[in-house]
């Protein structure tokens, strides 16, 4: 599992730590462990813009080089805004485990977006674990894939 990770600013120190539990996770010869991440930046706490690094881990997903991407700014929320416009990406913003598994579940989210002020190392590590250990389900579930689709390729009928 190829997986794409990148921050601004905000984000920095919680992506180094999702870095360091992947690296202890191949240490300890898990099946998480295994996932290769590329750091897509940014590589410092200097104040950079989160449009850039949403858009260049969504990119990277939908143009299918990496199965997945990790997301992480001040809040998750304006790096998930911005990879969300880029069309294939289902980016879940995730405070707790419990909506990482249903975004994988229900949703089949490829990008899982945090926020380092918001959430803590170790709720992260826990949010990231539910994320990658759960598959899609399927079923009725994919049809409501093909739905949201279906609004990026016709756009909504919204007036
Ligand atoms: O949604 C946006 C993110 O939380 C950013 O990380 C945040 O807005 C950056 O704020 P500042 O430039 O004040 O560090």
């Amino acid at each position: 599992m190829k997986i794409a990770i990148g921050s601004d600013h905000g984000g920095f120190q919680l992506k180094k730590e999702i870095l360091a539990f992947f690296a202890a996770e191949q240490k300890a010869g898990t099946e998480l462990g295994k996932a290769q991440l590329t750091d897509l930046g940014t590589y410092s706490e200097e104040s950079v813009d989160y449009p850039d690094f949403g858009e260049a881990v969504a990119r990277s997903v939908a143009q299918g080089q990496y199965q997945y991407g990790i997301l992480v700014c001040g809040t998750g929320i304006g790096i998930s805004i911005a990879a969300n416009k880029v069309h294939g990406i289902r980016a879940a913003l995730c405070t707790e485990p419990f909506s990482a598994r249903m975004a994988r579940e229900h949703n089949d989210a490829n990008i899982l977006a945090l926020g380092e002020r918001v959430t803590g190392p170790g709720l992260a590590r826990e949010i990231v674990a539910a994320f990658f250990q759960t598959p899609f389900a399927g079923d009725r579930h994919a049809r409501r894939i093909e739905k949201i689709r279906a609004i990026e390729k016709n756009g909504c009928s919204c007036k």
